[in-house]
C-alpha cells in the first residue's frame, strides 16, 4: 500500500478505528441471541455514527466470496477498451444518473466548494479546472420507473448485467438489515420505528462502480489532479467496498483533520448520508470525505497504483418527504431542517455534480 502508507507516515495517521460487528442482526447464530446482544450492537453502531458519521461493519453476513466478486467484476468492467465501456455510455446531464463515465467526465463538489465560487459566472467550469481522475459506471433498481439502467451489450462483458442486478438486491436487503440495526440504536419503537422504513427505498437506491486508475509521480508532480474531492452523500447511507490500497478519507468535524478509512479484509465502510443528519438534527453526521491524491513527495518513483470500490447509496424513495424525528428537537438543540422532498433535494445537490462536458 504505498500510497496510503506513505500518506499515514506524513499526518500523523489518524485512522477509523472503529469497527462494529453486526452478527446479532445479520447472522443465524446472532440472530439466536438475546434482544441485549442487538440493543448493544446497535449502541455501538449509533455510538461511532454519531462520533464521526463513518464506521467499519463487520458480520454483515457477506462472504468473502461476495466482496471478492463485486470487486473482481468492477476490475473485469474497467479493464475493457474505451470504445466498449463507452457502448453503454451515461447520458449528458445528472439524469439520469446510469451507465458509464470515463475519466474526468463527473465532477464531484461539495457545497462549500459551489459556495466559494459562487462569485463566478460558470461554478461549474471553475470547479472543472481539477478534474476528478476516476470512471464509474452507475446501476439502479431493474425497476426504478424515473432512472431506467443503461447497459452494456451481453457479448461485450457477458453475465455483467445479471450478476450487478442480483448485488444491487442483495446489498438493497443489507441496507434493510442496517436500517433496523440504526433503530435498534436509537431505541426507536413503534411509530418512530416505522419512520424510518421511509428511510430506504426498494427502487431508488443506487449501485456505483469506481475506478481511480494508477497515477506516475510525474503527473502527480505536474498536473492538478483529485480522485474525488470532498463532498458528502446526499442519500440515507452509503456502504462501501474498496481494495486494499486505500485513500479513502474522511473529515472529523471536531478536529477538522482527514482520517483514513484503513482497508480492513472482510469489512465494508458503512458512512450517514444527509438524509439521516437531517432525520437525526445532526446528532448523525454526514461527514465531509474525498479519496485523495498523495503529495508527490511522498510517493515512490513507480507512482500510485489503481484503486478499486464499490459504493452502494441507499436512499428513501424519490417522493418521500425526509423530516426530522420530533425526539431530536430539544431546547438544546432546535430543528435545523425543513422536511424535504428527497427529489426536490436530490435536484438541488445533483447540478452540482455535472457529468458530461459543460
Ligand atoms: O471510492 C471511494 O472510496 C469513495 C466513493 C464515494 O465517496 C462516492 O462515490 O460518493
Ligand atoms: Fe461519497
Amino acid at each position: 500500500m504505498p500510497h496510503s502508507a506513505a500518506a499515514l507516515a506524513e499526518n500523523g495517521g489518524a485512522r477509523i478505528t472503529e469497527t462494529v460487528d453486526l452478527s446479532p442482526f445479520f447472522t443465524e447464530a446472532g440472530r439466536a441471541l438475546p434482544d441485549s446482544a442487538r440493543t448493544e450492537a446497535g449502541k455501538a453502531l449509533i455510538e461511532a455514527l454519531h462520533s464521526f458519521g463513518f464506521v467499519k461493519v463487520v458480520g454483515h453476513g457477506l462472504s468473502k466470496h461476495e466482496i471478492d466478486s463485486a470487486l473482481g467484476w468492477t476490475k473485469k468492467l474497467f479493464d475493457l477498451p474505451y470504445e466498449d465501456k463507452m457502448k453503454a455510455p451515461h447520458p449528458p446531464g445528472p439524469m439520469p444518473h446510469r451507465g458509464y463515465s470515463g475519466l474526468g467526465q463527473e465532477k464531484v463538489y461539495s457545497k462549500d466548494d459551489v459556495k466559494a465560487t459562487s462569485s463566478s459566472a460558470d461554478v461549474g467550469k471553475v470547479l472543472r479546472k481539477i478534474s476528478d481522475f476516476k470512471e464509474s459506471y452507475e446501476i439502479g433498481s431493474e425497476q426504478d420507473p424515473v432512472q431506467q439502467n443503461i447497459w452494456l451489450p451481453d457479448d461485450v462483458l457477458s453475465g455483467f448485467r445479471s450478476y450487478t442486478t442480483s448485488l444491487y438486491e442483495r446489498l438493497s436487503g443489507v441496507s434493510k438489515v442496517l436500517l433496523d440495526a440504526i433503530g435498534v440504536g436509537l431505541g426507536l419503537e413503534g411509530d418512530e420505528h416505522a419512520t424510518l422504513t421511509g428511510l430506504v427505498s426498494d427502487r431508488h437506491c443506487q449501485l456505483r462502480l469506481l475506478h481511480y486508475p494508477p497515477i506516475g509521480k510525474e503527473k502527480l508532480q505536474n498536473e492538478l489532479l483529485a480522485r474525488l474531492p470532498p463532498h458528502t452523500d446526499w442519500g440515507t447511507f452509503t456502504l462501501l467496498f474498496q481494495d486494499q490500497n486505500g485513500g479513502l478519507e474522511l473529515k472529523d468535524a471536531q478536529t477538522k483533520e482527514y482520517i483514513h478509512a484503513e482497508p480492513e479484509e472482510g469489512a465494508f465502510v458503512l458512512n450517514a448520508g444527509d438524509m439521516l443528519q437531517r432525520f437525526t438534527n445532526d446528532y448523525i453526521t454526514s461527514s465531509l470525505h474525498r479519496v485523495s491524491v498523495p503529495d508527490p513527495s511522498t510517493v515512490l518513483d513507480s507512482g500510485i497504483p489503481a484503486r478499486y470500490s464499490v459504493p452502494f447509496f441507499t436512499c428513501p424513495d424519490f417522493s418521500h418527504t425526509v423530516a426530522t424525528l420530533p425526539r431530536f428537537v430539544t431546547p438544546e438543540s432546535p430543528a435545523k431542517y425543513e422536511p424535504v422532498r428527497f427529489d426536490q433535494y436530490g435536484s438541488i445537490i445533483s447540478k452540482y455534480q455535472y457529468q458530461g462536458e459543460e
